[in-house]
């Protein structure tokens, strides 16, 4: 049994494992998972994860593995090793990398799902531009989403707004992660393609990641309370 079928991923990013707990000691694990990213891991090391599980926590491990094929599958076989529920690469890193990671999880049995970011939330058109692609960031989401797809990937990380297109090209099941959450009371910030929580349930993402809106609110646990009762009571 899942700790939660919740779509809500609280992105606990922090430069020390004292405020992580903190956090992490505010939530429910029956109410949502946590996210661990290349600050608080790199920074804290493998103990983080020890500490979240025996919290009861599904840990998303979100350390974007980007390498020729044989590294990037090592490092996604020892992020499963660890016990998380999800990890990551970019589909960027191409088939070849993606098929390596995806089958060293199989030969091995892990049950980790490995999915793989296709364009940054934090990036708009003029980004794309700015690294030589001349297309659009749906464009560029739905060419990288059906790679990953036919490598091997459990889904993608996209932003909310791609994901009716997704669900049409890849199926319901096809896991769509959606940062870039920004309830009506958040900042925007560095993100860009944005959407609130209820509009990106209802578009199709099948998990909402949320980090400052929550962990940066004065009172992040009324915030969370807040985006539950947008999406229809507890999540
Ligand atoms: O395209 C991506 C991929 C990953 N992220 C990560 O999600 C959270 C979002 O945090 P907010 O504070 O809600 O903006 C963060 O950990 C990113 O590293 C992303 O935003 N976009």
């Amino acid at each position: 049994m899942p700790a939660t079928t919740s779509p809500l991923i609280i992105a606990l990013d922090y430069p020390d494992m004292a405020a992580a707990l903190a956090m992490a000691d505010q939530l429910d694990p029956t109410r949502c998972r946590v996210k661990v990213g290349k600050e608080l891991f790199t920074r804290v090391g493998p103990d983080i994860l020890k500490a979240l599980h025996q919290r009861g926590f599904e840990v998303f491990l979100d350390l974007k593995f980007h390498d020729i094929p044989n590294t990037t599958a090592q490092a996604v076989l020892a992020a499963a090793e660890h016990g998380v529920w999800m990890t990551n690469v970019h589909a960027g890193g191409g088939a070849r990398m993606m098929e390596a990671a995806a089958s060293a999880l199989a030969t091995r049995q892990l049950e980790t799902r490995l999915i793989a970011v296709t364009v940054l939330t934090s990036m708009e058109q003029s980004d794309l531009a700015g690294i030589g692609l001349d297309v659009t960031p749906l464009a560029q989401v739905e060419r990288l989403a059906s790679l990953a797809q036919q490598s091997g990937m459990h889904g993608v990380v996209c932003s909310a707004r791609e994901t009716p297109s997704l669900k049409a090209l890849c199926g319901p099941d096809f896991l769509k992660v959606t940062p870039g959450i920004r309830p009506s009371f958040a900042q925007a910030g560095d993100q860009r393609r944005t959407m609130t929580p209820g509009e990106a349930m209802a578009a199709g993402s099948t998990h909402l990641v949320i980090g400052r809106p929550v962990t940066q609110a004065e009172n992040p646990m009324a915030a969370l309370a807040a985006i539950e009762t947008e999406l229809g009571g507890r999540a």
